[in-house]
């Protein structure tokens, strides 16, 4: 199944910055283990905006859900998803 999922992070003013350094570290780590699994497709920056367009393909809604919210930085993202289907006019 394929979702079209967009975050949105907002990370408070007074967090400790040595802990966000880390919390940056993991979510990239994860991010990129992920993808190398095969199972978060595309990632990419919105312009001008903290934020991301990020296509997954998992097998259900449930584990779309307990991989959005192991993210190290799920407490701060607001997280919109979108499921997809097939486009009749897709060659591809
Ligand atoms: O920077 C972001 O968009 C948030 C998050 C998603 C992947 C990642 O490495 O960080």
């Amino acid at each position: 199944m394929l979702y079209c999922v967009e975050m949105d992070v907002a990370i408070p003013h007074g967090l400790d910055p040595d802990h966000v350094a880390r919390l940056k570290a993991d979510e990239k780590a994860r991010a990129q283990d992920l993808q190398r699994q095969g199972k978060w497709l595309h990632l990419w920056r919105v312009a001008g905006r903290y934020a991301n367009v990020s296509i997954f393909e998992v097998e259900s809604h449930d584990e779309l859900h307990d991989l959005l919210s192991g993210l190290p930085l799920f407490p701060f993202m607001t997280m919109r998803v979108r499921p997809l289907a097939r486009h009749p006019s897709a060659i591809g």
